[in-house]
């Protein structure tokens, strides 16, 4: 348990502060509940002793009053130090996940599942929010305040106390039993509660293909299936606690019945005053209060030292080694120099060499499959190479700081993803600081600028999350006017017009224009038009570079890029 509230103490870095406050006034909560026994007492004793004035009862609500203010304040104050440090604790740690996840190779993402992060950032961290400085403060303050009560009924009667201190030890024996149980089942529950966020996610994800295909009700067996496991894993963990919840209930009113029974028996005996015999009577339904409150935090503790255990594994996601340093190149030419790449063991690329000098445009072109795509994805880190090297304005990308090498480049994607946020704030995505001036003028050298403005808030319309409320060539051109306000010399662009009208690809056309002019280009190409263009073509195949150079050298020589070109078989496998 010490290394329990270690781990709650440790993963609270900064909100340590917090707690110790929240405690601390939740001691002092405890101690102006003392005023209340006092005024008992006081009370008492005047009754035995027939002074029953005015001046009396006065002075016993005036210690009341003093409680019920005390209380209230030091209560408002320790919850409010406890649900800082809660939301902060939450906080700091789904800011660093995110900070880790920028610098995580992409292929993580396929080993362990989106639903796994998403459980973390939301169920798990919510659990830590909501009961960690709640259970911290809510067993240490028990504990201390348990403690202070046991001493003075103690110095009180000490033939009570033992009593106490008895009931107290066999309440703490079946509370450790239970803490051992609950140890065993804890990350039962949270595999469950992930298995369901992954299972929800897709389903959600897949709603399109579940309603097209008319898998409503059996679409959802998986979704069922997780519902199920998490419903059984929480009534077992319900289940298996309910008896030792009973059994602590149990040891403490035990406690309290022989309390008042030995009051009774010394009173009688005429070892104890009446007045002392009804302050025991009254104490002993306060006084196992505070140990119970106490351990009432003990099933949870295990929640959320397991929920901590479970955010601390993303400490351990991989990262690209970052050993570079900040710093602009002269010039913004790319070499990939003997490259070759694998997905877990699957080689994709086989000792590709090729230069696209300063300010060229290179196309790659290729059948479906043949790796164009994890080719630009090397360019900018999203994996690293196997062996060989690519370079950047002459220095290999691992002698960059990643944001130093993100800096130079810009990527249009084939698959546009918008923010759940304004038109404008994801076009100044990679650009936080730019005017609405600098967005307006990238948005019309975008062609976007129009379509826009007929947007029920203009530039302020809040776009669905992904771009859900947009067309295809409506996000294409989004994207590519954050491209060009972010203004990277190198440009790495999916070349997407398969999905778009031809009216639509004329304006993207012009958007790619209006990005690509002056700048060091490679562009995975499906229109006939912009290969030709082209300073060089690379042809690829299998994971190798089969032919290369301009179209017109490629037209002159028999091969793959000429079989595309006339429209042969062969170019029913292209990407188009
Ligand atoms: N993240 C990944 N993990 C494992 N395999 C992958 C991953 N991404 C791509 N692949 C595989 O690597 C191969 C090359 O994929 P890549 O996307 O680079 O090809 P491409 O030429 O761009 O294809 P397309 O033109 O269809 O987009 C494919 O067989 C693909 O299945």
């Amino acid at each position: 348990m010490i290394e329990t509230f270690r781990g709650i103490w440790r993963f609270a870095g900064e909100e340590q502060r917090n707690i110790r406050r929240s405690v601390i006034a939740c001691f002092f909560n405890a101690v102006f509940h003392m005023f209340e026994i006092a005024a008992i007492y006081y009370t008492i004793l005047a009754l035995l002793d027939g002074k029953t004035g005015s001046a009396t009862a006065w002075q016993a609500l005036g210690l009341l009053a003093v409680s019920i203010l005390g209380s209230a304040v030091t209560k408002y104050f320790s919850q409010l130090q406890q649900t800082h440090a809660g939301y902060f604790m939450a906080a700091n740690k789904r800011v660093a996940i995110g900070q880790r996840m920028k610098s995580v190779p992409m292929g993580y993402f396929n080993d362990n599942s989106l639903g796994e992060l998403t459980g973390v950032c939301t169920t798990v961290l919510d659990n830590v929010e909501t009961v960690a400085p709640m259970v911290l403060v809510t067993m240490l303050g028990g504990m201390l305040n348990a403690l202070v009560f046991t001493v003075m009924i103690l110095i009180f009667d000490w033939r009570i106390g033992l009593i106490v201190v008895a009931a107290t030890a066999v309440y703490l024996f079946i509370t450790s039993a239970m803490e051992q149980k609950s140890a065993a089942l804890a990350p039962h529950r949270q595999k469950s509660e992930a298995k369901l966020v992954e299972a929800v996610l897709e389903y959600v994800q897949g709603m399109s293909v579940v309603k097209s295909f008319n898998l409503t009700g059996r679409g959802d067996h998986t979704l069922q299936e997780a519902l199920e496991y998490n419903c059984r894993s929480n009534l077992n963990i319900e289940k298996m606690f309910t008896p030792y919840i009973m059994a602590q209930g149990i040891a403490l009113q035990l406690g309290s019945v022989a309390m008042m029974l030995s009051a009774v028996w010394f009173y009688l005996s005429g070892t104890m005053i009446l007045a002392n015999a009804l302050m025991v009577v009254i104490m002993s339904f306060l006084v196992f209060a505070q140990i119970s409150s106490a351990g009432s935090g003990m099933s949870l503790l295990r929640i959320v030292s397991s929920c901590m255990a479970h955010a601390d594994e993303t400490d351990a996601m991989p990262q690209l080694a970052e050993t570079g340093r900040a710093g602009t190149p002269r010039e913004h030419g790319i070499t990939f120099d003997h490259v070759s790449f694998s997905y877990d063991q699957r080689p994709i690329l086989r000792d590709v060499s090729f230069t696209i000098p300063d300010r060229t445009t290179t196309a790659i072109v290729g059948p479906s499959g043949s790796g164009k795509t994890t080719l630009c994805n090397l360019i900018a880190r999203f994996w690293d190479v196997e062996s060989g090297a690519v370079l950047v304005g002459g220095q290999n990308v691992k002698d960059y700081t990643l944001e130093g090498l993100m800096d130079q480049i810009s990527m249009v994607f084939q698959k546009v993803y918008l923010f759940a946020d304004t038109v404008e704030n994801n076009i100044k995505f990679g650009c936080p600081n730019a005017t609405h001036e600098e967005v307006v003028a990238a948005a019309k050298k975008a062609c976007c600028h129009d379509f826009i403005l007929t947007l029920p808030q203009g530039y302020d319309t809040v776009i669905g999350e992904g771009g859900s409320s947009l067309s295809g060539g409506e996000k294409q051109r989004i994207s590519i006017a954050r491209a060009i306000l972010k203004d990277a010399p190198i440009v790495i662009l999916d070349e997407a017009t398969a999905n778009v009208d031809p009216e639509n690809e004329d304006r993207l056309q012009k958007a790619i224009e209006a990005l690509t002019r002056d700048k060091t280009i490679l562009m995975i190409a499906h229109r006939l038009k912009t290969v030709r263009n082209a300073d060089q073509i690379l042809v690829l195949d299998g994971g190798q570079i089969v032919q290369r150079g301009t179209h017109s050298q490629l037209m002159a020589q028999e091969g793959l890029y000429q079989a595309f070109v006339s429209g042969r078989e062969e170019s029913g496998q292209w990407k188009l």
